[in-house]
């Protein structure tokens, strides 16, 4: 069965259809470089509506793990492959990638020459795509037909009073499960709730410690939160992830751009300001901090990507405030920058000490 993948500015690949076979996907279209786990990436949230370029060019050969997912629920509009693997060969595997993306209702096309797609997004930029069935004719009509997808926020609060300490809530915009499991796996008691609950909910849970996801879209959309989130930063130890990250520096006065084509992969090397110690990092965002606007903000930069100089983390020197644009929980990607985690926990530490 053919699917056609059609571009915004008319540029048009066709392939065979994968995954929900008649489903049509419409949305931003993305490119991913991982050479290695799709399935956390079709998983993550921050992807909601987005159509994913794998430019890897064999995927889905290690099938499916139920245990690696980082959320329940596929927000991603689509995925795009070269060649999609039709057998499974890890133990950990349950299912093949095809049979999970028809179990999830997402559409794909295999097929497809993704080192041509993704040439072109890094010359045109990333722009609006359709997947569909038959070859477009109104290209607007049809983008404006098809369905997008929520966020399946889940209720509050996630987490059980476990007596461990320090008990740190997560507010939720999207959260990657790996973010909780890395606060877990440190000893942490963690409370997600949704990102949309007050500054009082939070109190009434005597939190040590404030952690904001990663999401999807836009983070100038998210302006109604910023109050909340200054909030915050006033009153407890505060860290932020990616979408968290851009929030805590708007909150302070900063603004954020869009990138040409975003920073999807796993190997984004980053330099920490002052050491110029470098990380490779897991990255998976489209906009950024604007390196002009924080010159009036008390925020300072703690590290910079390698690539393009765009701003990858923040502090508050004054306040217990952290914040990175990359992903150090990985899941997928590299592990060697989780010390954010060890970090956060030791500013809550001293915190506690400070107020004893
Ligand atoms: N992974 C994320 O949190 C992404 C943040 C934001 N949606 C961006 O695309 O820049």
């Amino acid at each position: 069965m053919q699917k056609f993948l059609t571009l915004a500015d008319g540029t048009q690949w066709f392939g065979t259809a994968i995954g929900d076979r008649h489903r049509a996907g419409a949305g931003q279209l993305i490119f991913n470089t991982g050479m290695s786990g799709y399935q956390e990436t079709i998983t993550d949230p921050s992807y909601l509506n987005q159509l994913i370029t794998f430019t890897y060019p064999l995927i889905g050969n290690y099938g499916i793990d139920p245990t690696v997912d980082q959320a329940k629920a596929v927000g991603a509009q689509a995925i795009i492959v070269h060649e999609l693997a039709d057998f499974s060969d890890h133990y950990g595997s349950r299912e093949t990638l095809d049979h999970f993306l028809i179990a999830h209702h997402v559409p794909g096309i295999a097929g497809i020459d993704t080192r041509d797609v993704t040439s072109h997004l890094r010359k045109f930029g990333s722009q609006a795509a359709l997947l569909t069935s038959q070859p477009v004719h109104d290209f607007q009509a049809e983008y404006a037909a098809i369905p997008r997808k929520q966020l399946t926020t889940r209720p509050l609060p996630v987490g059980l009073p476990t007596g461990q300490q320090p008990k740190i809530v997560i507010m939720d915009f999207g959260e990657k499960q790996a973010i909780e499991d890395a606060l877990l796996a440190r000893g942490c008691q963690v409370i997600s709730v949704p990102a949309t609950v007050t500054f009082k909910t939070i109190a009434t849970y005597q939190p040590d410690g404030i952690l904001l996801s990663n999401g999807p879209g836009d983070p100038q959309t998210y302006h109604h939160v910023l109050p909340t989130i200054k909030r915050l930063a006033a009153t407890y130890p505060l860290a932020g992830i990616c979408l968290g990250h851009q929030l805590i520096a708007c909150a302070f006065g900063a603004t954020t751009y869009q990138l040409p084509f975003g920073h999807h992969g796993l190997n984004h090397p980053v330099q920490a300001v002052p050491s110029g110690a470098v990380m490779m990092t897991a990255q998976n965002h489209d906009f950024a901090v604007d390196p002009a606007s924080i010159a009036n903000t008390p925020l300072q930069v703690t590290y910079t990507e390698l690539n393009d100089g765009s701003i990858e983390g923040l502090t508050l020197p004054h306040q217990k405030v952290q914040s990175v644009q990359f992903h150090p929980e990985a899941h997928p990607g590299p592990q060697e920058a989780s010390q954010f985690f060890d970090q956060f926990i030791q500013s809550i530490q001293q915190e506690a000490i400070a107020n004893a």
